[in-house]
């Protein structure tokens, strides 16, 4: 029998929300025991220095370089991620010597795949240090170093996560984050993965802009609005989805409206039609049409995006679920994610594969922090 892991994971995504954290009892292959998940949210001062970071990160084009604020920042960001687990092993009757690794995930602040190049801040070290626990970070980095896109990563767990399904027809996760990302297993267990486009991302910043409020709590505000058609065509005709060739996004790629394109309503409407529609369009790139769509990340709870997604993929003879349905926690997946691929990371195996970033061969990657003997102050 394979030795069973029990790992933490910690995602901070590109809507930039806070920190989920999730734990999760692994071989790194088949066997995948869920445990409990917590989400820290970030407070609107911290995200106004991580939007800051994005701009800050523009001048980058050392990985390591971190000028301007952007030093400072990650050792905030990571120290953040230190008292969050502190908090989560406490909360549920956990000490550090009960864990045997972290997937530290960072926060992205710049992504250009057709440069090699991609940031996340999270010092893997100082967090090992604090936690007193192994940390694996820095995952995406020998992906590029082998010609993939760096991203997405999370298709691998998708993957171990269809084969525990009784239901083995076409089926594509779709995550709904800052930018989407969808996976497709076929019947014959073979994956295929890219970013679909912008999911909340468009959405939040737009919201805020008029608003002030950081998102459109269940699709409120694109309920009492209409999609306007040539502002959705402006996005959907974008080069990303007519192109053959798929990429991984930057949360820069796509660009809210300016205030004088739509009324506040509409625009939410606008964008959260476009989110369930560059979905549809990416899904036209698969090898086969999708029976189901199962839908995990944020942007399942806004109602809107959900409605046009089922609408659209109804007209292409496919059903939506969410995560839940299935038995899975949608918020927590991501999270679930980067517990898994630090476990496959220690294990040397596979993190991505031709089929999900473009890489050359199958490549694991990640990097190891082990907690310094001198490090005392662990956040306990
Ligand atoms: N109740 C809700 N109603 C509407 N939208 C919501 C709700 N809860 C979360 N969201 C949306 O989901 C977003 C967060 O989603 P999630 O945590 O999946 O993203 P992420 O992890 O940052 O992204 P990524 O997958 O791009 O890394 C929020 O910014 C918001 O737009
Ligand atoms: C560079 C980067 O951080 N990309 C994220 C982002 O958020 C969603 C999508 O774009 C995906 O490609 C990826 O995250 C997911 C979790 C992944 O790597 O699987």
């Amino acid at each position: 029998m394979k030795a069973v892991w029990t790992s933490i994971g910690l995602m901070s995504g590109t809507s930039m929300d806070g920190i989920d954290i999730a734990l999760l009892r692994t071989d790194g292959d088949r066997q995948i025991e869920r445990a409990p998940s917590m989400s820290v949210p970030y407070e609107a001062g911290f995200r106004d220095r991580l939007k800051q970071g994005l701009v800050d990160a523009k001048k980058v084009t050392d990985r390591k370089a971190r000028p301007a604020d952007l030093g400072a920042l990650e050792r905030n960001l990571t120290i953040r991620h230190a008292v969050a687990v502190s908090d989560f092993l406490f909360h549920n009757g956990l000490k550090h010597g009960d864990i045997n690794v972290i997937g530290f995930h960072g926060q992205t602040v710049l992504h250009r795949p057709d440069e090699a190049l991609t940031v996340q801040l999270g010092d893997g070290q100082l967090l090992a240090d604090l936690t007193g626990i192994p940390v694996v970070y820095d995952m995406r980095a020998n992906d590029m170093r082998h010609g993939g896109q760096g991203a997405p990563l999370i298709p691998v767990y998708h993957s171990a996560l269809a084969r525990s399904l009784d239901d083995r027809s076409a089926t594509v996760f779709v995550n709904i984050g800052g930018i989407s990302n969808l996976t497709f297993i076929g019947t014959k267990g073979e994956i295929v993965a890219y970013d679909s486009g912008p999911g909340n991302t468009l959405i939040d910043q737009w919201v805020e802009l008029r608003t002030g409020q950081a998102f459109d709590e269940g699709g409120a505000i694109a309920d009492r609005g209409k999609v306007l058609s040539d502002l959705a065509a402006r996005y959907l005709e974008h080069p990303f989805f007519v192109s053959n060739r798929r990429r991984s996004l930057d949360r820069n790629d796509f660009r809210p409206p300016s205030k004088i394109e739509a009324g506040l309503e509409d625009g939410a409407r606008t964008l959260a039609y476009v989110t369930a529609a560059a979905i549809l369009k990416s899904a036209s790139h698969l090898p086969e049409s999708p029976k189901r769509y199962v839908v995990c990340g944020g942007g399942r709870h806004n109602q809107i995006i959900m409605t046009h997604l089922e609408e659209l993929a109804r007209l292409n003879g496919a059903s939506v679920i969410k995560a839940e349905a299935l038995g899975f926690d949608g918020d927590a997946m991501e999270a679930e994610a980067w517990a898994y691929l630090a476990v496959r990371s220690q294990l040397e195996l596979p993190l991505t594969f031709p089929g999900t970033t473009g890489v050359s061969h199958a490549v694991s990657g990640g990097v190891l922090a082990k907690p310094s003997e001198r490090a005392i102050p662990k956040v306990d």
